[in-house]
């Protein structure tokens, strides 16, 4: 496994301590790990750097791993040095592109000149493009380059362990499976509300906005789980035949951006006890730009299942609460004895994102009187926290199973149905409103 970009953030802070975990969970992997970068750079420091990303407890194959891995000076957007790289390699090799989208664009350009060794994998990070048809040209490109199912459009909300309950609890229990159409379920809402700011990544997050680094990408994909008919078998093929048909499917509710759309920016604010400066006052962001820190919008699945049902998606920064979830409301009850007294609210089922957990509200019994109602949640907690996502992602890399990658196709549809958002907040059709570092957002905005 190459890891193009390897001394750079996303390799040292995700990508070595999930393989750390990986080769620790499961030992008997054989993967020789080469960093590749345009720094000068010996194996030992390479070495060290990887022994300290991988956990104190890592266990010997991770060891073993670390101490053997190399270090390989090159400019990946070269033909000549690629082939210096995969000279290199001892089987079939995984290129793993930790760097910015521009650049993995130029190296799989040079790569068109370049002799590719069968079962090459290539491993993408988002943003995949820049709208659907950077995205579609793009895949022509790595079409040229390998099969399909040999490039993994990563995305990481795919391998974190709350979505793949989702699977879980819709298809293997009967309570839910039957319910899980527009006949049951009133609205849903996919929330990613994270209290963290801009931690030093202006460069990139400035000319994305939380519309693109969230809602286009990660929250569309949850929305796809969510929404697909359920496929045959959950293989690469049906999987993702399944999802992307979701997504064809969706579009911005009622083909209106404006109405159907919210977006925001914070202002300085203590978060978590500490004071945030306002966004436009962070480093390297241009105030001009107008980059959204908060992005929400409707979006209506034209299936015969989904018909009429709001999916309400939103994810912004410097939040608080932090709200990390998928939350499906049911309808009422078609009928309700009018001997009941108390509050019904609608049953709401809801899973959090790390620490993972389940939940179904619902109307139970619980006072004085024989039918009075009182609101109660039914809670399992499911453990895990979002660090495993990359372990997941690695292992199906590692394996050549493309099933919880992003498949072109997909990939192009995400563009094509933020692409009215975009064109009418670009217009400015849609305020840029502002919220309190550490507050729930604008104060005007009704809740979700
Ligand atoms: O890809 C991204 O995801 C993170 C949120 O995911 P998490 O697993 O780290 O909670 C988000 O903060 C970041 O802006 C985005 O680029």
């Amino acid at each position: 496994m190459f890891i193009f970009g390897a001394n750079g953030d996303l390799t040292s802070r995700l990508l070595l301590p999930a393989l750390g975990q990986l080769l620790t969970l499961e030992p008997d992997r054989g993967i020789h790990l080469v960093g590749v970068g345009q720094e000068t750079g010996t194996d030992d420091d390479w070495r060290k750097r990887v022994t300290e990303c991988f956990d104190d407890d890592a266990g010997p194959t991770a060891r073993r791993v670390a101490q053997e891995s190399r270090y390989l000076q090159a400019d990946v957007t070269q033909s000549d040095e690629l082939r210096t790289v995969f000279a290199a390699a001892r089987g079939p090799a995984v290129l793993y592109f930790a760097v910015p989208p521009s650049i993995a664009q130029k190296s799989c350009d040079a790569m068109s000149g370049v002799d590719i060794p069968d079962g090459t994998i290539l491993a993408l990070e988002k943003p995949f493009g820049s709208d659907e048809s950077s995205a579609r040209d793009f895949n022509h490109m790595l079409a040229q380059l390998v099969p399909e199912n040999q490039v993994f459009r990563v995305d990481h909300f795919l391998g974190q362990s709350i979505l793949l309950d989702v699977f879980g609890v819709r298809f293997a229990n009967r309570v839910f499976e039957p319910v899980w159409s527009a006949e049951h379920i009133e609205s849903v809402v996919i929330r990613y509300d994270e209290p963290l700011g801009l931690e030093g990544r202006a460069g990139y997050y400035d000319s994305a906005g939380a519309l693109k680094d969230m809602l286009q990408s990660h929250l569309l994909q949850i929305l796809a789980v969510v929404a697909m008919d359920p496929p045959a078998t959950l293989d690469e093929r049906d999987l993702r035949d399944a999802t992307t048909a979701a997504l064809r499917a969706t579009h911005v509710w009622h083909d209106d951006p404006v109405k159907s759309s919210r977006r925001a920016r914070y202002t300085a604010g203590e978060v978590g006890g500490e004071m945030l400066p306002a966004y436009v006052d962070e480093n390297g962001v241009d105030p001009a730009r107008g980059t959204e820190t908060l992005a929400e919008a409707t979006f209506a699945v034209d299936t015969a299942r989904w018909q009429g049902v709001p999916f309400i998606l939103r994810s912004g920064k410097a939040l608080d609460p932090a709200v990390k979830e998928i939350a499906l409301t049911f309808r009422q009850v078609r009928h309700l004895p009018h001997q009941f007294t108390g509050a019904t609210s609608p049953d709401v089922l809801s899973f959090r994102f790390g620490p993972d957990e389940l939940s179904l509200h619902i109307n139970v019994h619980k006072g004085t009187q024989p039918f009075e109602l009182h609101r109660s949640a039914v809670t399992a907690d499911l453990g895990e926290g979002s660090m495993r996502a990359y372990v997941e992602v690695l292992s199906g890399i590692l394996d050549g199973d493309a099933t919880l990658a992003v498949r072109g196709d997909a990939a192009e549809q995400c563009w094509r149905i933020v692409a009215p958002i975009i064109d009418a907040w670009r217009d400015g059709k849609v305020p840029l409103d502002d919220y309190p570092a550490g507050s729930s957002g604008p104060a005007s905005w009704r809740p979700v």
